[in-house]
């Protein structure tokens, strides 16, 4: 009796072995019904797209089920990326633009631009150090989107992220172009650090965990408000203190790190890939997408303000104001005014001067 069944299953064995391979086998990291179909065409460019940041994200938007056309510029090495990126099975068409006779080209037809161009940290530096080289290429950038696909959502990656986006909002206004619901820092990764070392300290899932952050991007004017954080753990002043300045820090620690090879890339890549996603459903009527993002506001006295934004079919639908605050973060947000209110003003003068 045993020897049979085991001749039988032996012959169901070769069956199955010798039978063609089911026409289901999924080469796709996303599974195929994720690939819907009913949403609009939507083209995506990312300037700077060859780079540390530029290369993850480029990959993480070839993925995106929602993206159709994807766009890939910089100033060298495009092709490269492009070809590569572009045999991954997924929708989106993948085109590589090189120099900037070709900058027309990437960006016409966009529905969102993605600029992560320009130089990174080096230890010792602050992101303000990376004003006077990055100033210029995302003021010229931002030209080139008026001219382009004035339309077009854009997400700014480049630092110094609080002088960047004035600038950018100044050549817009200038174009005739400007409108606020359509310009984003992109504060993400901040957040996600702040999810990442709270559930850590408190001991809770990290898929569950979600902390506001408002403010800027650069050191102080970064500002989590744990107090609002969900689930709520308790924590001791202390720990919270901690953790403030570590996800204050944390770019910092990716610099240190990386000791002299440049800032966190992948981490970014995963944070741009995230706001873009969130841009794009908001894009196409998903509703209640919310997001922090430095935008124009009238959150604060501050002209432009990180804080939670509801996404819509044309960018920003709401920006919510902060909610209650701890006597904590009250003073921190009376401590970054200054400074965040110097670095606005430095890209707002730089875009009228230049
Ligand atoms: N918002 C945020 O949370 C974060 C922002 N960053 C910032 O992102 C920027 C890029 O960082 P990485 O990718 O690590 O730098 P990277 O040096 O690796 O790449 C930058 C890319 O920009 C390209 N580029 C330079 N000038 C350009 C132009 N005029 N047009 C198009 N492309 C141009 C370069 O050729 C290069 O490929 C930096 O300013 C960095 O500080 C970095 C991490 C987080
Ligand atoms: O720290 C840097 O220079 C890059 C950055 O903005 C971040 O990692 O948050």
């Amino acid at each position: 009796m045993k020897i049979t069944m085991l001749k039988s299953a032996g012959a169901a064995l070769k069956k199955a072995t010798t039978a063609s391979p089911s026409p289901c086998v999924s080469t796709h990291l996303l599974s195929r019904a994720y690939y819907s179909t009913g949403y609009p065409e939507r083209k995506v460019a990312i300037l700077g797209a060859a780079g540390g940041i530029g290369q993850p994200l480029s990959l993480l938007m070839k993925l995106n089920p929602f993206v159709s056309s994807l766009s890939l510029y910089d100033i060298a090495n495009t092709p490269g990326v492009a070809a590569d990126v572009s045999h991954i099975n997924s929708p989106a068409q993948v085109t590589g633009y090189v120099g900037e006779e070709q900058l027309g080209k990437a960006l016409e037809g966009s529905d969102l631009v993605i600029i992560p161009a320009g130089v990174p940290r080096k230890p010792g530096m602050t992101r303000d150090d990376l004003f006077n080289i990055n100033a210029g290429i995302v003021k010229s950038l931002c030209v080139a989107i008026a001219k382009y696909c004035p339309n077009a959502l854009v997400n700014m990656i480049s630092n110094p992220v609080n002088s960047t986006v004035p600038i950018a909002a100044e050549v817009f206004k200038k174009a005739g172009t400007r409108d606020e619901r359509k310009l984003f820092g992109v504060t993400t990764l901040d957040v996600i650090r702040a999810k990442t070392f709270y559930a850590g300290k408190a001991k809770v899932p990290v898929a569950d965990i979600d902390v506001p952050v408002i403010g800027g991007h650069a050191g102080i004017t970064i500002l989590p408000l744990f107090s609002q954080a969900a689930p709520k753990a308790n924590l001791p002043d202390d720990d919270i203190m901690a953790l403030t300045k570590r996800t204050q820090d944390g770019g910092t620690e990716v610099v240190e790190a990386k000791a002299g090879k440049g800032s966190a890339t992948l981490s970014m890549a995963y944070a741009g890939a995230v706001f873009a996603d969130a841009c794009i459903k908001g894009l196409n009527g998903v509703p209640a997408i919310v997001e922090c993002s430095f935008v124009e506001s009238s959150v604060t006295e501050l002209p432009f303000f990180a804080s939670q934004v509801k996404l819509g079919k044309d960018g920003v639908e709401q920006v919510f104001g902060l909610g209650p605050l701890s006597e904590f973060e009250k003073q921190g947000l009376e401590n970054l005014k200054p400074e965040l209110k110097a670095s606005i003003q430095k890209g707002i003068k730089f875009a009228n001067q230049n």
